[in-house]
């Protein structure tokens, strides 16, 4: 086994009691049971407990001989995806790939370029990429693993369209991947029609669990990047990380405690790098973190931050601010490159001192310094350390947050494995678009959204008060609606009709209040007459 992570949480223990997260040793060794006996609440998603060992090898061929044919006959691969279906991918990439990897040429890269798309619904970012694809052969691979997120479901549609434009229908089944649900969904559907290449996303693994899956094989793959290795380092990981004893488990040690330091009120986690290609790693983590534990009012919120970058815009509040916060970081021990810093014979900057030194040691002294600067403003610091940035070591840090964060859940009381709070956007989006089954929905949410408005248009203000937009237009020329003209068309505000619906209220509850009153005797009629 190569050289493990190391977890260094001495510059925590300033801020609770080693008794406050050794008393969480029990709650630990539940949690380690329920994730490896499978009796916790989302048990049918640990999959990834023991993927790294018990991977699919038929399919992981399919994939790396997939890989060389996207490599032999493409410039460009497009990876349409969204959350887990991506960040993991697009993590490992930045991390073992070249700083400005697509800007390569192509004999330095020796692989395609490589762009993440479907993971937003801007019209501008994917019109910008389409002028990218001009002139160049593209491969597609599609992952979902409902296989109807909008936002890759609208990326796949016109991106396929390109494609079949460019190649044919029968060209363009070629340079189409699918990565979906074995059985189910609307991409799985298409895949068997068309005759696409398809992948498969484990029914017991979640997206946010599935960077080691086809999820994120696939594009690894296409990038060059050693697989072997990436699922070697996850296998030890796994092996090392399976003592249920505190004392002896890092990756335990880690959800401990951050748990800990919850209970004292530090509810935000900041995740530091101090190498840029670290980036999306840390938005893979956010996900991994965020969906897994914030939910039931609960949770520790994940941030980032890149340092030294951020030291200069974020520095003064995370020295300074409200005291919620602790940091986690992530170190690489020797880097990948390294430089040394010349010597200037004018010194104008008065830098002379770091001559001949080299950057990675001015980095390791800033993240020295800065740790002992947060300690002493009330921020915990955590250390997570990896020998060197490669293929080996990033797949036992993917499988220790993913341990610790399955731990961290349980540790919370939360079900680490599901996200109800997601759909609540994707309701009222579907209503608000239209889609068939959600008309009263639809109504609701509108007239909420015109509650909220406070300026109208004309014809929304006829609608507001009930009144023709004839009526409106001539009262705004009498000045009796008061009304705004932006150059295009009457902006009125609502609040001026405050008084007027009021009084109209009153009205109908009188109108109505009399219609019930009883018809009164008339005085001169007797009821002998
Ligand atoms: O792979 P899918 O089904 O398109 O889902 C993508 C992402 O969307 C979510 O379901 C949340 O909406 C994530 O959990 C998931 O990673």
């Amino acid at each position: 086994m190569n050289q493990a992570i190391r977890f260094d949480y001495s510059n925590a223990l300033a801020f609770v009691r080693p008794h406050e997260w050794e008393l969480l040793a029990p709650a630990i060794g539940q949690a380690h049971e329920m994730l490896h006996k499978k009796t916790g609440p989302g048990r049918d998603f640990l999959g990834w407990v023991d993927l790294p060992e018990q991977y699919d090898r038929g399919e992981y061929k399919r994939i790396q001989r997939a890989a060389t044919r996207i490599q032999s006959d493409s410039d460009v691969l497009l990876v349409i995806g969204i959350g887990g279906s991506y960040l993991g991918a697009k993590a490992v990439l930045d991390i073992l790939g070249h700083s400005f990897y697509n800007l390569l040429p192509k004999a330095k890269r020796r692989a395609p370029e490589i762009y993440f798309v479907g993971n937003n619904i801007s019209p501008v970012y994917i019109s910008h990429l389409l002028d990218v694809l001009d002139g160049k052969d593209v491969s597609i691979n599609v992952i979902s693993k409902s296989g109807t997120t909008t936002e890759p479901a609208i990326a796949f549609r016109l991106l396929r369209d390109w494609l079949v434009k460019k190649y044919g229908p029968e060209g363009s089944k070629k340079r189409i991947y699918i990565t979906t649900d074995r059985a189910r969904g609307a991409l799985k559907k298409l895949a068997d029609e068309q005759g696409y290449e398809s992948f498969v996303i484990p029914d017991d693994i979640g997206g946010r669990y599935s960077v080691l899956t086809a999820v994120g094989l696939l594009p690894i793959a296409v990038s060059g990047a050693n697989l072997d290795a990436l699922m070697q380092g996850a296998a030890d990981a796994r092996a090392r990380y399976l003592k249920q004893d505190l004392e002896e488990n890092p990756c335990y040690q880690y959800a401990a405690i951050r748990n800990a330091l919850y209970r004292k009120g530090k509810n935000v986690e900041l995740l530091v790098s101090y190498e840029p290609q670290f980036r999306y790693f840390s938005e893979w983590w956010k996900q991994l973190f965020g969906e897994s534990e914030g939910k039931d009012g609960k949770g520790i919120f994940p941030a980032s931050a890149e340092f030294s970058t951020d030291l200069h815009s974020m520095g003064q509040y995370i020295q300074d601010g409200m005291r919620t916060l602790f940091e986690t970081v992530i170190s690489v021990k020797t880097p990948a490159v390294d430089v040394t810093v010349q010597e200037d014979p004018t010194d104008v900057d008065g830098l002379n001192f770091l001559s001949g030194k080299q950057m990675g040691f001015v980095n390791k002294k800033a993240f020295e310094g800065t740790v002992l600067a947060h300690v002493d403003g009330g921020v915990p610091n955590l250390l997570v350390e990896i020998p060197e940035a490669n293929a080996y070591h990033l797949g036992g840090l993917i499988y220790f947050f993913e341990k610790a964060c399955g731990i961290s859940g349980y540790l919370l009381g939360v079900n680490p494995f599901d996200q109800p709070g997601v759909e609540a956007y994707k309701a009222n989006m579907f209503a608000l678009l239209g889609k068939p089954g959600y008309e009263r929905q639809k109504a609701e949410l509108e007239a909420r959204l015109k509650e909220n408005k406070t300026y109208l248009t004309v014809a929304e203000t006829a609608e507001y008060l009930e009144l023709p937009v004839t009526f409106i237009l001539e009262k705004i020329k009498e000045g009796r609606i008061r009304a705004v003209h932006d150059g295009n068309e009457y902006l009125i505000n609502k609040d001026q009709f405050k008084h007027h619906l009021e009084e109209m209220r009153r009205l109908r509850e009188w109108e109505e209040a009399a219609r019930h009153e009883p018809i009164p005797e008339s005085y001169d009629v007797k009821d002998e007459d």
